[in-house]
């Protein structure tokens, strides 16, 4: 029989570099993330280099209707899937009275709805198998509110919260769920324009992203359930659990606002 893991959110980032490191373990895989991205290429170069498996399907998860169609066709497909992980995730700092109401919806509907319902379609193929896994991305946001992002933060405390309520349902039945928080992640030009502007401490927030990537996979099979990569961020989780809210708020205020201000 050949077992798949499903990654969503593939083509870039964490995903992308989750696939990677899956492929050189041997898995084969589903890659799934938005229309037009090369997830063909990326999908022909890892069967080539890693000698595995892998499928890939294109659709917007911000949609019930694009879930389930892809659902079907993972149906339809024969996939035996034993390993989920939910890792499409938007996010973003503005000033919410400047937010489109647009952008706010996709965040809700990718972070949480889709994460959601994605979990609770594919649920059945994971319980083929005696022992399976849903691996969820949330994010250092998750710990605190962040003025200048809120519905991003808001999103992530969902996907932990989530995730452990899962975890605890799920264990009797052969199920693991972890979640995964990484910190900033420079990847992207506009990530990097952002994190400048944070001088050391935003370099010292920073694990490379094949690091998070190998943290966290391997974290998965030692049966962690919470994953934070990086020492500065499991202070930071720290941080967050014992300085009141009160003292970091002006804190978080001023950091936002510098990360809003024009690049110099
Ligand atoms: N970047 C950061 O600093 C941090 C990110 N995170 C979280 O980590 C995860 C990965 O982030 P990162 O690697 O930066 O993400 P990227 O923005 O680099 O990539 C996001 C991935 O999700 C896919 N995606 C975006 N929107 C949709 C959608 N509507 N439907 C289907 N797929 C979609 C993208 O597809 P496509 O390429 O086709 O657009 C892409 O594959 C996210 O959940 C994010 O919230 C957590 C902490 C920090
Ligand atoms: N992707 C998120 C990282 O933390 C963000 O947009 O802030």
């Amino acid at each position: 029989m050949k077992k798949y893991v499903l990654i969503t959110g593939a083509s870039a980032g964490l995903g992308k570099a989750m696939a990677i490191e899956l492929a050189r373990q041997g898995h084969n895989l589903i890659l799934v993330s938005l229309p037009n991205e090369n997830l063909a290429e990326l999908a022909q170069q890892i069967r080539i280099s890693c000698n595995v498996k892998v499928a890939f399907y294109e659709t917007d998860l911000c949609t019930r209707p694009n879930i389930e169609a892809l659902v079907t066709w993972l149906r339809a497909s024969k996939f035996e899937i034993f390993y989920l992980i939910n890792n499409a995730g938007i996010g973003g700092s503005q000033a919410f009275e400047l937010a489109d109401t647009e952008r706010i919806e996709r965040i809700i509907q990718l972070n949480i709805v889709g994460t959601a319902l994605l979990t609770r379609l594919v649920l059945p193929f994971l319980l083929k198998f005696s022992q399976s896994y849903i691996l969820n991305v949330s994010s250092m946001a998750a710990f605190t509110p962040i003025p200048y992002k809120t519905v991003y933060p808001a999103s992530k405390a969902f996907i932990y919260s989530f995730s452990l309520g899962l975890r605890a349902e799920l264990s009797a039945l052969g199920v693991q769920v972890s979640v995964v928080h990484p910190g900033p992640m420079p990847h992207s030009p506009e990530n990097q324009a952002r994190l400048q502007k944070h001088g050391r401490l935003g370099r010292m927030l920073t694990v490379p992203l094949q690091v998070i990537a190998q943290i966290a996979l391997e974290q998965v099979q030692r049966g962690q359930s919470v994953i934070i990569p990086g020492w500065t961020n499991k202070f930071g989780y720290w941080v967050s659990r014992w300085v009141p809210w009160s003292w970091r708020r002006p804190l978080m205020v001023s950091m936002l606002r510098k990360e809003l201000s024009p690049s110099v």
